[in-house]
């Protein structure tokens, strides 16, 4: 088998790379972590990030990055209709990502979108996360999928948002700690650099 080079390129954040990030340390995969300066990098190229470099080959699209990634470290679920749960999931947990206002200047009028999102988008997503959920240990199937890890990214940076968003949702809570405790993904959060969003 002949080694692949990785190479994501992304700003000093977790924010769209974190979930590749997460799968690459799932797989014990090796990659070049390239964290650019927001102001480098338009003079570098006009592309959005992150773009993931595969033997030089780029690829955009947070989520295509990392269903292909997911495909190669055996995340994506282990049957056609399983998969498509999984996406179903990241998209759901994409969609609420969207309706963030990062682009919001006003600090007071970002303040109180934040809190009307939280107050009625929020539990909704919680509520139809804990069901599909229900009493099993992870969001597809019986083993982790990249939904799981999705799910995990999503909610730390929710937290930032709104401490304790989740935390009336203790199956949820559950899911997250489960998440935390494989050791690959354990090693990453210690180790990765500390950024708030
Ligand atoms: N849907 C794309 C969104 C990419 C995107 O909007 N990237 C932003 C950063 S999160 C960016 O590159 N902004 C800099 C620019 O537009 O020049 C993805 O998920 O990768």
């Amino acid at each position: 088998m002949t080694m692949q080079s990785y190479k994501l390129t992304y700003f000093n954040m977790r924010g769209r790379a974190e979930l590749p990030r997460y799968i690459f340390a799932y797989a014990g995969i090796a990659f070049e972590d390239r964290r650019v300066e927001w102001n480098d990098w338009p003079s570098i190229k006009k592309r959005k990030l992150p773009v993931l470099e595969v033997n030089g080959v780029p690829l955009t699209q947070s989520l295509a990055i990392a269903r292909f990634l997911a495909k190669e470290a055996g995340l994506v679920g282990n049957s056609k209709l399983a998969e498509a749960q999984a996406d179903a999931l990241v998209d759901t947990l994409n969609d609420f990502t969207l309706l963030i206002p990062w682009r919001e200047d006003n600090p007071q009028i970002k303040t109180q979108k934040i809190d009307m999102l939280f107050q009625s988008h929020a539990p909704k997503l919680l509520d139809h996360l804990q069901c599909h959920l229900g009493d099993r240990e992870w969001l597809v199937g019986d083993s982790e999928t990249w939904a799981d890890l999705y799910c995990h990214v999503c909610f730390t940076t929710f937290s930032v948002l709104r401490p304790g968003f989740a935390d009336d949702h203790p199956a949820l809570c559950g899911l997250i700690d489960r998440v935390e405790a494989i050791p690959n993904v354990a090693k990453w959060i210690q180790s990765r650099p500390t950024t708030e969003f």
